[in-house]
């Protein structure tokens, strides 16, 4: 992929150091370079400016067109649709986006480019990134390198200029579809529809794709900025075993923050091996994809389940109710962005929550005795679970995250009584 073609303007700033003027020429003589082999074969004219370049075919039989940056090829995935305004770099390492296509609906992305910081996993495990106008300067004390860069260097593909209003109301109204992305000029709209339509998202185990491989130590926390909370900084009250189904960065530094020493675990570690390492409690994370489709991990957490205080985060809350007896289902469009209010029925308070997750727990399906602690003040969909008698809480959103900026993290605060609370009892 050559970058310069990608986004002119960092061609100009970085690419072709030292010369001013003939950069003009300098750019068109390399895009021509890269437009000679799909391009010329269509007989595109050469033009010293970045052209349509790329497709979006959906399985409604829609196609797109816009720019790539990023990676170019072909790519299939499911499209979602994520209303925050910002957080894409925190978006583009939540691995519970596997198998997933984000069309941020922000218009705007990349001014700020990415950090060292803001990551959630080592990898982008995304399909790829949707967006309107790919900022054509980068901004900020922090920033490290451009988001175009960031993308290639991860052979992530994105695209940009395409209207990704009409997309987002097409999805609302029709809910997810599948999409394929291309560059590959000589593909034509029927292969690229034919691959959309033969490929799915459901009954598929992605959560294996993206665990960890071997248990291993977490000890980083969050920085003092975070230090409004908890007073568990230098000490380590609580073991915990954190199920890695997927999991983001900012749950493990939240918890160690509180005073916990974790040992992360990947998704087919054995209940019966948790269970001899003792810990005060267990986290189930967040991770990609059907919970229906990963029997297994239900069944660590049924074996889990009353012997020992658990959290259960997103796709950890969606195995816990299916564990309680509960039933999931996959929601028309599902719940993307860092805007979703959620009533906390216990104390009444609204929290600004981000979410992420395309399945919900049924409420009616659950037992008697499990209370829905939490609910969406979008659409009353079942935000949160207890089940006090055996000190299971879950939420189906992300406390770790900030985008109200904090409302939400009390969370791990309850979490960390309720070992406290086991462990006096004991
Ligand atoms: N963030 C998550 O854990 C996602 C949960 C689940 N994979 C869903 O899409 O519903």
């Amino acid at each position: 992929m050559d970058l310069a073609v990608s986004n002119p303007l960092y061609c100009f700033a970085s690419k072709v150091p030292g010369r001013r003027s003939p950069k003009v020429g300098a750019f068109i003589v390399r895009c021509s370079v890269a437009l000679s082999s799909d391009g010329a074969a269509l007989g595109w004219a050469e033009r010293p400016w970045k052209t349509s370049d790329a497709r979006l075919v959906l399985e409604d039989g829609s196609i797109w067109r816009a720019k790539s940056f990023g990676a170019s090829g072909t790519q299939v995935g499911e499209v979602v649709f994520n209303t925050s305004l910002t957080g894409y770099q925190e978006i583009l390492t939540d691995p519970s986006y596997a198998g997933q296509f984000v069309l941020m609906t922000n218009p705007h992305i990349g001014n700020t480019g990415v950090n060292f910081d803001d990551e959630e996993s080592k990898q982008c495990f995304l399909a790829g990134l949707v967006i309107r106008s790919l900022s054509i300067s980068t901004s900020n004390w922090r920033c490290a390198e451009t988001l175009g860069d960031y993308l290639a260097e991860r052979n992530i593909m994105g695209i940009y200029d395409v209207d990704t209003r009409a997309i987002t109301r097409r999805l609302r109204q029709d809910g997810s579809l599948i999409g394929v992305l291309s560059t590959e000029a000589l593909k034509t709209d029927d292969e690229l529809l034919e691959l959309s339509r033969s490929w799915d998202i459901v009954g598929v185990d992605l959560i294996s794709g993206v665990s960890c491989k071997a248990p291993y130590e977490w000890i980083d926390r969050t920085k003092s900025g975070w230090d409004f909370n908890c007073d568990g900084r230098d000490r380590e009250d609580f073991r915990i075993v954190a199920y890695d189904f997927g999991i983001k960065h900012n749950i493990l530094r939240r918890l160690a923050s509180y005073g916990c020493k974790i040992t992360v675990v990947p998704s087919m570690w054995p209940a019966s091996e948790t269970l001899k390492m003792k810990p005060d409690g267990v986290l189930f994370s967040n991770g990609p994809g059907d919970p229906s489709a990963v029997p297994y991990a239900v069944e660590t957490v049924k074996e889990i389940l009353g012997k020992l205080p658990v959290f259960g985060i997103c796709m950890g809350h969606q195995l816990l109710g299916q564990a309680l007896g509960g039933k999931t289902f996959k929601m028309k469009f599902g719940h993307h962005g860092g805007n979703h209010p959620v009533r906390n029925l216990r104390s009444g308070h609204v929290e600004i929550s981000a979410q992420n997750h395309n399945y919900a727990v049924d409420p009616a399906s659950l037992p008697e005795g499990v209370e829905v602690t939490h609910v969406n003040l979008n659409d009353g969909s079942c935000a949160g679970l207890a089940y006090p008698a055996w000190n299971i809480m879950s939420l189906q959103y992300h406390p770790e995250a900030s985008p109200g900026p904090h409302d939400s993290d009390y969370a791990f605060q309850e979490f960390v009584e309720l070992m406290k609370r086991a462990k006096q009892n004991a």
